[in-house]
């Protein structure tokens, strides 16, 4: 809980007097000498979404192994027409090859080795196959379809590199290069808990004064989503020595997540709890909207994160500050956000100084435009929940018009891995 007079934590490393700290320098002393975690193990490809790549993967074969045909056709012996006699029958997974000479052809089904002597395959549909003399097919250029050998990838070639965090199209590639188990580093431990006298598990019944905690369930989802194992503290009262005991309990994860008790009233503990418990930590400002308090710390082996306690300023710290956190300890290249370049599809009142984003919907039509959903607030779930995205704007914009640049970044791209 916060009060509107609530004094701010004096703190060295807080950046008051300079203003407001960039989200830029925020991140980077939250990640200050986060090392990956170091030890590694080997998963099936079928257990292996989500991880990252502990070492770089070699292809052990071509892919294609063998030169194969994309078709059902004939494989035919010149440039055609022919007629081309058959002289055998390929379909895919077949061996015993027979060498196709000039005037001759072989039946073959999509995927079959192509012989040797096959100058291209033709189609069957363009073929027309005379009882007497063969198949007739049309004229093709040497090789058409034809998919050759290594094309794709050549045998001891580098298909991905160590720090690649694995989604369904790299475990298509690393069952085409032969490979059934990669080594992995272990996922990062994440101890996450909510902070508050007035939260209720979900699913509890009401009660005065008290409101549901969204931000577990969410950041929990989203701490997996980027690949950490979750530990759940559950809710924590408002209370300085019980916040201090679950931190020195959660010391040897990796890192410690929480929300709420941030801003620095009487009511928020996280920073005290965290240096009552032997941790060090600091409290910032962010030039961020929503999620202007943070604190960023340290206990034992855990990085701690303590966001605040409003639920879409807690997601703002999800993946501002959790995702490239979680990306770092569990080794992974972190490309940062991505965004696209769309405009405004109305005015927007805003003041600078603090970067901010806003949900947004897709408006259809040739560009990339975007409407700001009206009244979104970082308590309200709604705007959240209806919108397509999020629109950034810099921290020095003011206000803003119809069809003015804005970067949109589609949920696709911050909610998932
Ligand atoms: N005088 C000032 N007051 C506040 C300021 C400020 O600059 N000066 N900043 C505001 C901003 S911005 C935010 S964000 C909040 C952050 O405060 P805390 O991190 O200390 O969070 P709480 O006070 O505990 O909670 C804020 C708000 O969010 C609700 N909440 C908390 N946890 C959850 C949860 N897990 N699920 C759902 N909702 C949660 C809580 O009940 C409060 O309503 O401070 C402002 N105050
Ligand atoms: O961090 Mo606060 O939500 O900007 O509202």
């Amino acid at each position: 809980m916060t009060t509107s007079a609530a004094p701010r934590p004096a703190d060295p490393n807080c950046d008051l007097q300079a203003g407001l700290l960039d989200v830029e320098t925020a991140r980077a002393r939250l990640l200050a000498d986060v090392q990956p975690v170091w030890e590694m193990e080997h998963v099936s490809l079928f257990a292996a979404v989500g991880r990252v790549l502990a070492n770089t993967v070699l292809a052990t074969s071509d892919m294609p192994p063998f030169d194969r045909t994309a078709v059902d056709g004939y494989g035919v012996g010149g440039p055609g027409p022919g007629p081309f006699q058959v002289v055998g029958y390929l379909p895919a997974g077949a061996g015993g090859l027979p060498r196709v000479g000039a005037g001759e052809a072989v039946r073959l089904l999509t995927g079959a080795a192509v012989p040797e002597g096959v100058w291209a395959v033709a189609m069957q549909e363009g073929c027309r196959m005379d009882p007497r003399s063969g198949v007739v097919s049309p004229t093709l250029m040497r090789g058409a379809n034809i998919r050759r050998r290594g094309e794709d990838f050549g045998a001891g070639e580098a298909v991905l590199e160590a720090g690649t965090r694995l989604d369904p199209r790299h475990l298509a590639l690393l069952a085409a290069a032969g490979i059934g188990t990669v080594a992995v580093r272990r996922r990062p431990r994440v101890a996450l808990f909510s902070a508050g006298d007035e939260l209720l598990e979900p699913g509890m019944p009401h009660a005065p004064g008290a409101i549901h905690d969204s931000n577990r369930p969410m950041l929990a989802a989203l701490l997996q989503g980027l690949g950490a194992e979750v530990h759940d503290l559950g809710l924590l009262p408002d209370r300085r020595p019980a916040i201090a005991a679950a931190l020195e309990g959660a010391s040897r994860f990796d890192s410690i997540v929480a929300s709420g008790g941030v801003s620095g009233s009487e009511a928020d503990h996280l920073l005290g709890a965290l240096r009552d418990a032997g941790g060090q930590g600091s409290w910032c400002a962010v030039a961020l909207k929503p999620g202007k308090p943070l604190v960023y710390g340290g206990i034992g082996t855990a990085r701690c994160l303590f966001l605040p306690g409003n639920p879409m300023a807690a997601l703002a710290g999800g993946f501002l500050f959790a995702r490239p956190l979680v990306a770092r300890l569990a080794g992974a290249a972190d490309g940062g956000l991505r965004s696209l370049p769309a405009r405004l599809a109305s005015g927007w009142d805003r003041k600078p100084g603090r970067e901010e984003f806003a949900p947004a919907m897709l408006r259809p039509g040739p560009d990339l435009v975007v409407e700001r959903i009206s009244k979104p607030g970082s308590a309200r779930l709604m705007p959240l929940v209806a919108a397509d995205g999020l629109v950034r704007v810099g921290r020095d914009a003011g206000a803003l018009r119809v069809g003015d640049a804005v970067e949109f970044l589609p949920f696709a791209g911050i909610l998932g891995g």
